[in-house]
């Protein structure tokens, strides 16, 4: 009879035991053109976690009307912040988080595999947790590049975990990052992002935080999305020294006709212009990765209706990206996660042991 799991590895005695980190994102196009950002927003805007609506409902909107409108124009705003070379940005500082996360734990002593994966796209959660079986890995930490929890994000991470275990005969152990919106190394990155552009380019009269937006509906149905966000504001404040006075928190990239979290970013900004806040400095620390929410929707767009409004100057700080504090704070929130996993350099003679096994032996003994 079939098995209605992937074919496990013959079982080999001895096998040494790895630890590994599974680094997820969002997700982003392979490309930035129409087809290819259609494929992406059909598997972003047909997960239940993002958009709660009844599927018989959603289903005619999303095929019939959103997926032959948006791709096009989405595609434009990501030709704008695509790299020659590096291609979309999310994936890039993604991919480079995760191999300066690698080098960092090494010389921490903590030898783990460390890979990264998106939740929409490529390289896909399902394939990195398999190439991560392959190597080796018998415990995996799972971390979402989401410093706030949302069910809109997190649990769909987990979702997609969740979902890949339930085709494995062998699952490995598993552990699940929550939030870290509250981290004193995470707030601690941010705070020095933002002073060493207060260093380099002069400091605005005012600092707006702008996250990303979710439906408001979600709060009243207990996500904690719009506390966590408030609390890593008030603490990335308070770690900068700001009053009240100086710093608003905001909503960005309202999705549809409901009401998301507000107040929304844009307006705000148009509001500020209109009083006469001639300068803004801007920052998403939401977002651990510069994507198209931030470069295209804040740097291009809210920069624009701010200064058509009558503001002067717009400062955008980019997002943590590689910074060395931020790689420093993600191997420190790791390492806490990972204690009590053996992450000691395997013994050289034991892996080679244990490789011997794997290729000649096959059969379970
Ligand atoms: C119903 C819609 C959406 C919800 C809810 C939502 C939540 C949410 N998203 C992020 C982070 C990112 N979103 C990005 C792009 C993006 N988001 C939506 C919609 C919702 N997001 C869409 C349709 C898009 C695609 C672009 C577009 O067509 O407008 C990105 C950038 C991806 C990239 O390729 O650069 C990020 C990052 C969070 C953190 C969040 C909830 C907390
Ligand atoms: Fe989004
Ligand atoms: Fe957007």
């Amino acid at each position: 009879m079939p098995s209605r799991f992937v074919p496990e590895p013959p079982f080999i005695h001895g096998q040494v035991p790895r630890t590994a980190v599974l680094l997820c994102n969002l997700g982003t196009p392979d490309a930035p053109t129409a087809p290819a950002v259609r494929r992406y927003l059909a598997q972003f805007l047909g997960d239940d976690r993002v958009v709660e609506i009844p599927k018989l409902a959603w289903w005619p909107i999303l095929h019939g009307i959103i997926l032959r409108t948006r791709p096009a124009k989405s595609a434009a705003k990501y030709a704008t912040v695509w790299h020659p070379q590096d291609g979309s940005p999310l994936a890039h500082w993604t991919a480079r988080q995760a191999l300066l996360l690698r080098g960092w734990l090494g010389e921490a002593g903590q030898h783990v595999l460390v890979r990264h994966a998106m939740r929409y796209g490529n390289p896909s959660i399902a394939s990195e947790l398999d190439a991560l079986k392959a190597e080796g890995a018998t415990r995996i930490l799972i971390l979402p590049l989401y410093p706030q929890y949302s069910g809109t994000t997190t649990a769909s991470v987990f979702d997609a975990v969740y979902d890949w275990a339930r085709t494995q005969r062998h699952i490995p152990e598993l552990r699940f990052v929550n939030r870290y919106h509250d981290d004193a190394g995470y707030i601690d990155a941010l705070a020095r992002r933002i002073e060493a552009h207060w260093r380099d380019a002069g400091r605005s009269a005012h600092l707006v935080m702008s996250f990303h937006g979710v439906p408001e509906r979600t709060l009243h149905l207990g996500d904690p999305y719009h506390c966590e966000s408030h609390k890593t504001g008030r603490l990335l404040a308070e770690r900068l020294g700001l009053a009240p006075s100086q710093y608003t928190i905001t909503f960005q990239s309202r999705f549809g006709k409901a009401k998301w979290l507000e107040p929304y970013t844009e307006p705000t900004l148009v509001a500020m212009a209109q009083r006469g806040v001639q300068s803004v400095d801007v920052v998403c620390p939401g977002f651990t990765s510069d994507c198209l929410e931030t470069l295209e929707e804040i740097n291009q767009e809210a920069r624009e209706a701010f200064l058509h409004a009558g503001g002067k100057a717009f400062a955008y700080i980019p997002c943590l990206n590689d910074s060395a504090p931020w790689i420093t704070a993600l191997s420190q929130l790791t390492q806490q996660h990972l204690a009590g996993w053996p992450t000691a350099m395997p013994d050289a003679a034991a892996l080679e042991r244990s490789a011997q096994r794997a290729r000649g032996m096959g059969a379970a003994q």
